[in-house]
């Protein structure tokens, strides 16, 4: 039950999320390439989709944020004058001095309070222009590319990507620009108290020494966490099939084999979150002794230099106030080179992505369709095929006049439904050509072709919206008369009449909560709603039985009078009065011509036509 590859899920133990095998796909070594690129792509990519507005408060936040932290790193200075001020019997200078520091600390924990509701905001902002364009770019991406990738995976690829983004903008900006100036006020103040050297020294060098010992265990760490992330992954991986096939562990009665599995993946997940935060428990206390060491040594010092008259008393305060206060920056620092290499690898696979080209990119021809009826559609030597190995289309030329119809039959698997895809611009020929009134296809706008063409395709696939809807999608504008005629014309509008919410019934994910042939209807009222100027009809009728077909054949030659029309079918009946039927056979068209001359010449149409009449002895196919 389990997939071979469970995709990582975001669902780790500290809320974290890193992408398990996005985690491993960037070695080491080229870390620091992988930054600069984030770097040229914050730049050129995410920065650029920010609205001016966006910009403006993205800046008032790091104003925002550099003012706290000045204020966090000045206000022992005026503890130190308190204290200074108290030993000297300066009662009002070191109230003052003890107000300022109250107001200075209260002021930058309040501008902290505030800054992050702002930042929220901005950077939810941010989160949805970049969610905007990732999507508008992943389904943007060719077909072929779609059919490669596993359900889920670009959306988990955007998602993920999108986070990394939002985890390295609040690394950067509530981490390293606060700690950058925080740091900064203390060695001015350090500079300026004229703190002895050794004591400045020794807290240099603790700073140095946490950094690299909170560093040091962030990367010990790192490893466990993935691991325990993918184990975690796995897991929701196999619950997620299990649910997917909750009717075949019904039908089965295994609801205890699989309750089973996935408690056995879950304690594995928990026996690896175990690991991790036993890591992170033993860093925790490597640090402490280091703090403990440092704050032992830094006031000892700092004793001996105020006994010895060499500082004042306020000095051992902030010398004191500074050992406790640079912990937590240098620790968040830590955090962030953590959130930063995560959000890199997070990002990764969204980056990549971007990087491909889209459909526009790979179509570049941008010629609009003239005219406005029916399209005369010529193809010569069309050759394609989905892979170079296996050709599916070996050389096909067919010409159909504008308003006519012509119907394509052949063997399963003998590249009908490829040609339908080639004619509306689903993937690019090897070779030969295809014309639209004379206007190659390569050099048309896709939108231009799309629009010109309506298919209804084998399985229909509809929104998780309610049948009005996904009919209109075809055309948002259009009337309710128009809808109407076009739900008649499909056999649609006795569906509807039997639904409890007719028009406004939800029609499940995927259109699932209808049957195939009502799908099916669906399919066929929307390319009639579209008003095409070629019809493709990929077996249009396949999931419908015999009376049903029979009534809305008519509809469908309704529809299709004066449109020209492509007609794809396996029972020939549907089809003996089509203008032409051309007969396909591996890749090529061996048969061209009308139903009865076909059958008289005795040829491949004619084998068909009999096979399917033993089948199905009153009348081929139907
Ligand atoms: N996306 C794809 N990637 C790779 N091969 C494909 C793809 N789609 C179809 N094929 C292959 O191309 C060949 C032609 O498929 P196509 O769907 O055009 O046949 P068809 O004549 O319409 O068949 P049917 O009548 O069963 O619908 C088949 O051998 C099929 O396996």
């Amino acid at each position: 039950m389990r997939p071979p590859q469970p995709a990582p899920d975001g669902a780790t133990g500290d809320g974290a999320s890193p992408s398990s095998d996005a985690g491993n796909s960037i070695p080491e070594g080229a870390r620091r390439r992988h930054f600069r690129d984030a770097w040229a792509q914050l730049r050129q990519g995410p920065w650029r989709d920010i609205s001016p507005a966006g910009r403006r408060r993205l800046v008032l936040v790091a104003a925002l944020v550099a003012l706290g932290a000045a204020l966090q790193g000045f206000a022992p200075l005026a503890l130190t004058s308190a204290v200074d001020g108290l030993a000297a019997g300066q009662a009002t200078g070191a109230a003052l001095a003890a107000a300022a520091y109250a107001a200075m600390a209260g002021l930058s924990r309040a501008l902290r309070q505030g800054v992050s509701l702002i930042h929220g905001e901005v950077a939810r902002g941010l989160e949805r222009d970049l969610y905007r364009g990732s999507y508008a770019h992943a389904i943007a991406l060719p077909h072929s590319l779609h059919l490669g990738r596993r359900a889920g995976e670009l959306a988990r690829t955007v998602t993920d990507g999108v986070r990394g983004w939002r985890r390295m903008l609040d690394a950067v900006v509530l981490t390293g620009l606060p700690f950058l100036v925080e740091m900064g006020t203390v060695a001015t103040v350090l500079a300026v108290a004229a703190v002895p050297p050794t004591l400045a020294g020794v807290l240099l060098l603790f700073v140095l020494a946490y950094g690299w010992a909170f560093h040091r265990g962030i990367l010990g760490q790192r490893e466990g966490f993935r691991a325990a992330a993918r184990a975690d992954a796995e897991a929701q991986g196999v619950a997620a099939d299990a649910l997917a096939n909750q009717e075949t562990v019904k039908l089965f009665a295994r609801e205890p084999l699989v309750g089973q599995r996935i408690g056995e993946a879950f304690t594995r997940g928990g026996t690896a979150w175990q690991a991790y935060n036993r890591a992170v428990a033993r860093n925790g206390l490597a640090l402490s002794a280091i703090f403990a060491l440092a704050l032992g040594a830094t006031l000892l010092l700092a004793v001996r230099e105020v006994a010895a008259g060499r500082m004042t008393p306020g000095g051992f305060v902030l010398v004191n106030a500074y050992v406790l206060q640079v912990v937590g920056p240098v620790e968040r620092l830590g955090g962030m080179a953590r959130e930063m290499v995560q959000g890199l690898d997070l990002t990764a696979r969204l980056r990549e992505l971007m990087d491909e080209p889209d459909e526009l990119a790979l179509s570049p021809g941008g010629r609009d369709l003239p005219g406005s009826g029916p399209l005369a559609v010529r193809i010569e030597g069309l050759r394609f095929g989905y892979d170079p190995r296996r050709p599916v289309l070996r050389g096909v030329d067919l010409d159909i006049p504008a308003g006519r119809s012509l119907a394509v039959v052949g063997r399963s698997g003998s590249g009908k439904s490829t040609l339908a895809r080639l004619l509306c611009g689903l993937y690019r020929p090897d070779g030969g050509t295809i014309r639209m009134d004379g206007v190659a296809v390569a050099d048309l706008s896709l939108a231009a072709l799309r629009e010109a063409v309506a298919v209804v395709p084998q399985d229909t696939v509809l929104f998780h919206d309610t049948l009005r809807a996904n009919l209109l999608f075809a055309r948002p504008g259009a009337g309710e008369e128009e809808m109407l005629r076009a739900a008649r014309l499909a056999g649609l509008e006795g569906v509807v009449a039997t639904l409890p919410d007719g028009w406004e019934t939800v029609v499940g994910e995927r259109g699932l909560r209808l049957s195939g042939g009502e799908k099916q209807r669906v399919a066929i009222a929307r390319a009639v709603l579209k008003r095409p100027r070629l019809l493709l009809l990929d077996e249009a009728t396949s999931s419908l039985d015999t009376r049903t077909e029979r009534a809305i054949q008519s509809g469908l030659e309704a529809a299709a009078r004066g449109v020209t029309t492509l007609v794809i079918a396996h029972r020939l009946s549907t089809v003996r009065d089509a203008d032409e039927i051309a007969v396909m056979e591996e890749g090529r068209i061996v048969e061209r011509g009308r139903h009865g001359a076909l059958l008289a010449a005795g040829g491949a149409y004619a084998a068909l036509w009999r096979a399917q009449e033993v089948e199905s002895p009153a009348g081929a196919g139907g």
